[in-house]
């Protein structure tokens, strides 16, 4: 069962979040995290952003992703509309860095993002939000509208206790070196994503 660990106010790029940590121990050194805009509106639908860790992308700023800049998005959105982003500790859809790399190893041999993870024995996507759901309870958050495009972030929402009043696209123009990884997400995962041309309803 995770509890909240510790808190505290944080000013960012962004503006102001208030950062707590939950885990289920307080010696874990990976917690997940909720940062949580300081003008948060708590007795109507709240923004929600469910992201899952990418040190290459967030920290290394990698373009085989666009998951920095789905954070920097989102953080922007959130601070602007209030809301709160729960930072899930699933790096490379939960297969860790080690694996992640390996698997981008593979790509580099031709591999797609998935059949790079299927051919080291491992689930394309090996993630649950269960945590993410739990956080939400913790927060007493009732009613959201979640940022994603992910149709299992979705289903998992709408067969939870909390209730989703709409999804709220965050979508990232993709680049030469993101395109084939943004397409397999359509094609293979399913994700709500338009041709770059397309995009309206950028939260940027
Ligand atoms: N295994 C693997 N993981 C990757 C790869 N590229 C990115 N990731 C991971 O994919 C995850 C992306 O998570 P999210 O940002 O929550 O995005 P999402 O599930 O695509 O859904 P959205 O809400 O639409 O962004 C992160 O954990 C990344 O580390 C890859 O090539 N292989
Ligand atoms: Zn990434």
């Amino acid at each position: 069962m995770l509890t909240i660990q510790a808190e505290a106010n944080v000013p960012t790029e962004y503006g102001n979040f208030r950062m707590i940590a939950f885990s289920e121990s307080a010696t874990d050194w990976m917690p997940h995290m909720a940062i949580v805009a300081e003008n948060t509106d708590f007795s109507t639908a709240v923004n929600i952003r469910f992201h899952s860790e990418c040190i290459t992308g967030e920290v290394f700023h990698s373009k085989k992703c666009e998951c920095g800049q789905q954070l920097d998005a989102a953080m922007k959105y959130i601070h602007d509309n209030g809301g709160i982003i729960i930072y899930l500790r699933q790096e490379g859809r939960n297969i860790g860095i080690i694996n992640k790399l390996k698997a981008y190893s593979l790509q580099e041999k031709g591999f797609d993002t998935v059949q790079a993870n299927l051919e080291l024995g491992l689930p394309a996507d090996d993630r649950n939000f269960s945590a993410a759901i739990e956080i939400l309870n913790l927060l007493k958050v009732t009613e959201i509208n979640l940022l994603t495009n992910n149709p299992e972030k979705v289903k998992i929402v709408e067969s939870s206790n909390i209730k989703l009043n709409k999804r709220i696209p965050l979508q990232i123009n993709s680049t030469l070196e993101s395109k084939d990884y943004l397409k397999v997400k359509k094609d293979y995962f399913g994700h709500f994503l338009e041709d770059d041309d397309d995009i309206k309803n950028v939260t940027l």
